[in-house]
């Protein structure tokens, strides 16, 4: 078996592929089932975020795999296999397994260190698991990731600071305006990205700010988060009204299609005046079509990056230090998937052990007559079961332990030959 990763990111593809690709967590149940139903994928989980979307799988054979895992992309976002090859990325077995690892700990991030990408990790494997994509392999490396991605957050302060697309949002609004106080600021969505938004938007002086909702209760509770400031709620039926009287406007819902357009902002816009959007969702939720607007100044989650590369420097040391303690996660990980080679070796002997004890008792079971037996058989039973397992026990520990490929086979090797075992050693049988 293999572990293989196709993906693409903000680093490999600009917002307007990343939202064709994207799959909202309504459609993660089909996108696995649609993956397993391929020939050469065993296992499937899938990461989708506004900044990357990538499908981890587990392959007999790699490049089948790998071409069926990019066959779903090019289907799924209507792109044919050539235009999209150029935004993907592709890596395998330690570099796939390396790669989660740096995606949990926040170290592929727009954002480096942000908080956001360890819940999505760990929704990736929750739905995994509850829709049969995850198995035993991506079952123990998704855990492995999430034991790193928390470990680098407590262990060094790259998490500090309490980075977000969101504050990154408002330090550009910031960089643009200098003071946020004398702004009206609208916020669209009040989900968890909203809820970063407001937090910033009030440690940077802003003090007029409404949030619009699909649900009045959600901005409710948000708003509860936050009782010193003055928020003002509406529904998102109110939109336009509150955004005309607006001079910013941040849009962070979940929505797969723009809510924002130019001949909405038309009906409303001030001529005089001009107007900051700055959206932060991927799908976008405002449409590229308001860039021809001369009095808006349009900003999407890719415009960030400008401002993030000045915080990137003095987090790159933090970084430094996060990697070597996912070398160790690495590591971990790679000794349990070596230790799987021996499986077939050690279910044959003990299944050829379990054989000879059956065959042993009853033959002595029966020399000791029906009465004895009636009497004794499961102290008899429980005899031989303790004697068979302490024999086994320091030959499968050590043979599990052994971390040299070599001589771990030469083990292998020994044990098949001495106890005449009939195993399958290639590797895609080594994890039945
Ligand atoms: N989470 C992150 O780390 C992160 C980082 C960067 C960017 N983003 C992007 O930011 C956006 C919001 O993410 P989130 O994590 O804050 O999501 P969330 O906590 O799930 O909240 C989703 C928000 O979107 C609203 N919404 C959903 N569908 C809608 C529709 N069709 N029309 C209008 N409103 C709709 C929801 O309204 P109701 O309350 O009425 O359901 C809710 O306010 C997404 O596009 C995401 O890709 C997320």
């Amino acid at each position: 078996m293999n572990i293989a990763v196709v993906g693409l990111s903000h680093k490999t593809a600009p917002v307007e592929v990343r939202e064709k690709l994207s799959i909202p967590e309504a459609d993660i149940k089909e996108a696995i089932a649609h993956l397993c139903s391929y020939p050469n994928i065993r296992e499937v989980a899938i990461l989708s975020t506004c900044n990357r979307l990538e499908i981890y799988i587990v392959t007999g054979e790699t490049d089948s795999g790998v071409r069926e895992a990019i066959q779903f992309l090019s289907e799924r976002g209507q792109l044919n296999v050539h235009k999209l090859r150029q935004h993907l990325f592709i890596l395998l077995q330690e570099d796939a397994v390396m790669h989660l690892m740096r995606v949990s700990a926040g170290l592929d991030s727009l954002v480096l260190g942000e908080g956001q990408i360890l819940a999505q990790v760990k929704n990736t494997h929750k739905l995994g698991q509850q829709h049969n994509g995850v198995g035993r392999i991506l079952n123990r490396l998704l855990k492995q990731a999430i034991t790193a991605g928390k470990r680098v957050r407590t262990e060094t302060s790259i998490g500090t600071g309490a980075v977000s697309i969101s504050s990154a949002a408002v330090e550009l609004a910031q960089i643009k305006v200098q003071d946020l106080a004398p702004y009206r600021i609208a916020i669209l969505g009040a989900g968890k990205m909203s809820k970063l938004l407001v937090q910033h938007l009030l440690s940077k002086g802003a003090r007029q700010i409404t949030i619009l909702n699909r649900t009045l209760r959600r901005a409710e509770e948000l708003a509860k988060n936050f009782p010193d400031a003055d928020l003002k709620l509406h529904l998102i039926s109110d939109m336009m009204t509150v955004i005309g009287n607006s001079d910013i406007v941040f849009t962070s819902t979940s929505s797969t299609e723009p809510i924002l357009n130019r001949s909405k902002l038309e009906a409303v816009l001030n001529p005089n005046g001009s107007m900051m959007l700055i959206d932060i969702a991927v799908p976008r939720n405002v449409d590229s079509d308001v860039n021809t607007l001369t009095n808006v100044h349009s900003f999407n989650v890719d415009d960030l990056k400008a401002v993030v590369a000045q915080n990137q420097e003095s987090r790159r040391q933090m970084a430094m230090e996060a990697e070597g303690l996912l070398e160790e996660e690495v590591e971990a990980f790679d000794v349990w998937w070596r230790s799987l080679e021996t499986v077939p070796t050690i279910s044959c002997l003990r299944d050829k052990i379990e054989t000879i004890r059956e065959q042993e008792l009853e033959k002595a079971l029966s020399r000791l007559g029906s009465e004895f037996a009636e009497k004794h058989q499961e102290v008899i039973e429980a005899l031989t079961r303790g004697i068979v397992n302490k024999i086994l026990h320091d030959p499968m520990v050590q043979l599990r332990a052994q971390q040299d490929i070599e001589a771990r086979r030469q083990a292998m090797e020994t044990l098949r030959l001495l106890f005449n075992l009939e195993t399958e050693t290639r590797s895609g049988e080594q994890y039945s």
